[in-house]
């Protein structure tokens, strides 16, 4: 499928299809929300009339939208002649289903807070022979260094939104291709809402889906899109993903030297060192689990529409080392207040040299091993390496996950 898929009269033939009255009832309704301070302006759009872009309705209303109903809201609210300089940690426009999401936010403690900024600039957009754009330190870095954050340009639910029963007759590659349709337009609607800089910023990114039947600004979310945390806690079980503007050019690596986490609060992605990073090296994030062995990766990655060269899936032995880390936590599962704790915490630091020395820090076994040599200089009477691990650990943990462990002596 092309680039241009929503010009051919294939798409035009499936739109006008879907267009049809009765088929799209459901879909035809589009429910449009904005933040207000805990207030709700709630608007349906209609599609069949352009010229009234949404009809105000009343707070009680948005209750009565099901949780499958496609909302669009703008984060924090904005006036519709809004400018950058009035908000220079910028919007998020986003589709959520229901309208649960949109409270937990607006609950959220400090929401809207100010996304964090690092100390100094950190890091530069460069071309790379071979990954097109990437960000490269342009200083030293350690473990939990913040690089940068950032509000996401979208967030979106991850699976599209869609209404199957209007497919009703259709083969399975005509459902797929007139669902990415339907979905397409859905996502004009949502960009129209952007300021300008925002709109360009979105669909200046990278598309690695032009010939599968994405349209286009499908094909720049399908490809620059990051999983959230955002509705694990809502209850409505529909999982959300995030495009920006910066962290949306950073390159994967399967020995990835920072990492992201969202804050709802600030309602931003931070992105962290997880191990030193030397001035001029690229900076690379995991697209996928890192936990898994290469072929599983490769597979992963498959929708990104590149062979990932990093140097765990170029080395032949690389699978064996992560078998054996693992292998490695399982003494420690039996350690006990009894154990022999020079050899723990012998075994340990031997194990997060070797991880290091890998690159591996973002594995969890890292921080089980840390665990370890602390729990066991603590029984050693060693207080230097135990204030060293508690250290290591909480870092870790706020580079990872973004919160400080509470410590217990041992
Ligand atoms: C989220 S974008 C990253 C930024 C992108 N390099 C750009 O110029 O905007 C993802 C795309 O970057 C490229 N990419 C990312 N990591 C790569 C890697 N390890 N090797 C080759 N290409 C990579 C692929 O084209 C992928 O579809």
């Amino acid at each position: 499928m092309k680039h241009g898929f929503l010009n051919t009269k294939k798409a035009a033939r499936w739109m006008d299809h879907c267009a049809q009255p009765g088929l799209t009832e459901a879909s035809s309704q589009v429910v449009q929300t904005k933040v207000h301070s805990g207030n709700m302006k709630t608007a349906f759009l209609e599609e069949q009339n352009p010229e009234i872009p949404y009809v105000e309705q009343d707070e009680m209303r948005i209750n009565d939208i099901s949780d499958n109903a496609p909302i669009f809201v703008t984060i924090p609210s904005k006036t519709l002649t809004a400018t950058l300089a009035e908000c220079p940690d910028n919007w998020t426009e986003c589709i959520f289903l229901g309208p649960k999401l949109k409270h937990v936010i607006l609950d959220t403690p400090n929401f809207p807070s100010q996304v964090p900024i690092p100390p100094t600039t950190r890091c530069r957009l460069e071309t790379t022979p071979t990954m097109g754009l990437g960000f490269f330190a342009t200083s030293d870095m350690k473990m939990n260094d913040l690089i940068f954050a950032e509000r996401p340009l979208v967030v979106k639910p991850q699976a599209p939104p869609m209404q199957t029963s209007i497919f009703v007759g259709m083969s399975a590659e005509q459902q797929r291709l007139a669902m990415m349709a339907e979905y397409e337009k859905v996502l004009e609607f949502m960009i129209k809402r952007m300021i300008p800089e925002n709109r360009a910023a979105l669909m200046a990114l990278a598309n690695s889906h032009t010939e599968d039947g994405s349209g286009p600004i499908h094909g720049v979310l399908r490809t620059n899109a990051f999983a959230t945390s955002l509705g694990k806690d809502d209850g409505s079980g529909v999982s959300y993903s995030a495009v920006f503007d910066k962290l949306s050019r950073v390159n994967h690596s399967c020995v990835p030297n920072a990492v992201t986490k969202f804050d709802l609060a600030s309602f931003s992605s931070s992105m962290c060192a997880i191990r030193e990073i030397k001035t001029g090296e690229q900076i690379f994030i995991a697209y996928c689990d890192t936990g898994a062995s290469t072929a599983a990766r490769q597979r992963e990655l498959k929708p990104y529409g590149f062979e990932c060269s990093c140097r765990r899936c170029t080395d032949p032995e690389s699978d064996g080392l992560h078998q054996r880390i693992i292998k490695s936590m399982g003494p420690l599962n039996y350690y006990t207040p009894t154990s022999d704790h020079a050899a723990v915490f012998a075994e340990s630091v031997k194990w997060m040299k070797t991880i290091e020395a890998a690159g591996l820090q973002i594995l969890h076994s890292y921080e089980t091993h840390i665990c370890a040599a602390m729990m066991a200089s603590s029984k050693l009477g060693k207080m230097e390496d135990y204030l060293r691990y508690i250290q290591m650990r909480s870092e870790w943990n706020e580079a990872m996950h973004g919160k400080l462990l509470e410590h217990t002596m041992l």
